[in-house]
């Protein structure tokens, strides 16, 4: 085999509580994230010799996103290429590690944004490795797969999918129901530590991006630990045994205050998701992507339009996606 394509979906954080600043800076914290269908697009093809080479370009084109937001920072949809990358920087640290000689030509066609909260980066990290581990005959069970997604970025490992065996799913899951098995988890420590959580239903998300990037980093300086910090229980027993209907008043991020106050245009979408019917408003990871719950597919579908005509063109309707994506 000399070329993989595969999908590399977003992810939605329905759950983010602090619970300690550690000394190496990074926040002890558990979130619950679901994988959604909003994907970018990562092609991979094995090179003869060693060159590594990675492009990325917004679908379908920059200019049509410059159009969409006309109110983006200057160069704040400029993709890293090449080294910048996330990927390049994965796929180098893994070549290095087993010791892989040939290279890659790598593209990835974004859809997802960048600085929303959406973990694209991390994504593209994780099906990176996953498609160069397949190029070289590396079992994708191998170890140092989840390591280097570590060593790369705390969200990193999510997106390689679960790590429990296919005959121990969690308590609640419906392993009939191949849309929810495998998309959502729990993970503490800095993120990396990740537990599968079974998902009784499919869920209809509409998520939208203000168009205002935000940095994870810029987030996390000035958030605060709380004193009694929030559990995710009830949330994950009612994501597990339903009713669904109730998941919304469950919904919690932790980094929503800091976010707004850098961000003060959230606090606008919110208010504009809320009053057109979303349920749970909030903002995923440090945002500054928001979402909420709609009743049915075909309402969040509506709702998204109703959006992107009150000025908020990247709005969509998402639902969970099971995790790993296949390779092509
Ligand atoms: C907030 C979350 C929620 O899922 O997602 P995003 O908003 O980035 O998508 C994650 O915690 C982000 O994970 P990730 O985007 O991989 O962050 P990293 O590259 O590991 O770290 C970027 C910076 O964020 C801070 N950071 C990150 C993770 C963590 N548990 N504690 C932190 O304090 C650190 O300052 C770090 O230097
Ligand atoms: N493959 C990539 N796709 C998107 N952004 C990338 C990529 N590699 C590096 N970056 C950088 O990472 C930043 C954060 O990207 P992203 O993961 O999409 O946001 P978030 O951390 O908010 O979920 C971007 O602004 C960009 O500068």
């Amino acid at each position: 085999m000399q070329r993989v394509i595969m999908k590399s979906p977003a992810k939605l954080n329905l759950f983010l509580e602090l619970h300690r600043r550690r000394e190496d800076g990074f926040h002890e914290l558990e979130t619950v994230m679901v994988a959604i269908d909003r994907c970018d697009q990562l092609s991979i093809t094995r090179r003869d010799d060693s060159e590594l080479n990675v492009t990325a370009q917004w679908s379908p084109s920059q200019a049509a996103w410059e159009q969409q937001l006309p109110g983006m920072p200057a160069g704040s949809l400029d993709l890293p290429q090449g080294e910048g990358n996330l990927v390049y920087q994965a796929v180098q640290r893994f070549r290095q590690r087993c010791q892989i000689k040939h290279g890659f030509d790598i593209h990835i066609e974004k859809t997802i944004p960048a600085g929303a909260g959406m973990g694209g980066a991390s994504s593209n990290a994780a099906c990176s490795l996953r498609g160069v581990a397949k190029l070289s005959q590396i079992p994708l069970s191998d170890a140092r797969i989840r390591q280097t997604a570590a060593e790369i970025g705390s969200d990193v490992p999510f997106f390689l999918g679960p790590t429990t065996d296919q005959d121990a799913k969690p308590e609640g899951s419906d392993a009939s129901n191949p849309l929810t098995k495998g998309s959502a988890a729990l993970a503490t420590g800095r993120g990396e530590q990740l537990a599968e959580v079974a998902l009784a239903a499919p869920i209809s998300f509409v998520v939208c991006f203000p168009p205002h990037p935000l940095s994870t980093a810029a987030v996390y300086s000035i958030c605060q630990v709380p004193v009694n910090p929030c559990s995710a229980e009830e949330l994950l027993s009612t994501m597990a045994k339903g009713p669904l209907e109730k998941l919304s008043s469950l919904l919690f991020n932790r980094l929503g205050k800091p976010a707004s106050t850098i961000c003060p245009p959230m606090a606008d979408l919110l208010e504009s998701m809320r009053s057109i019917g979303l349920n749970g408003c909030q903002l995923t990871g440090s945002g500054s992507a928001c979402f909420g719950i709609a009743e049915s597919l075909a309402d969040a579908n509506r709702i998204a339009t109703e959006l992107s005509k009150a000025g908020y063109p990247v709005s969509f309707a998402a639902s969970p996606l099971p995790l790993p994506t296949p390779l092509q």
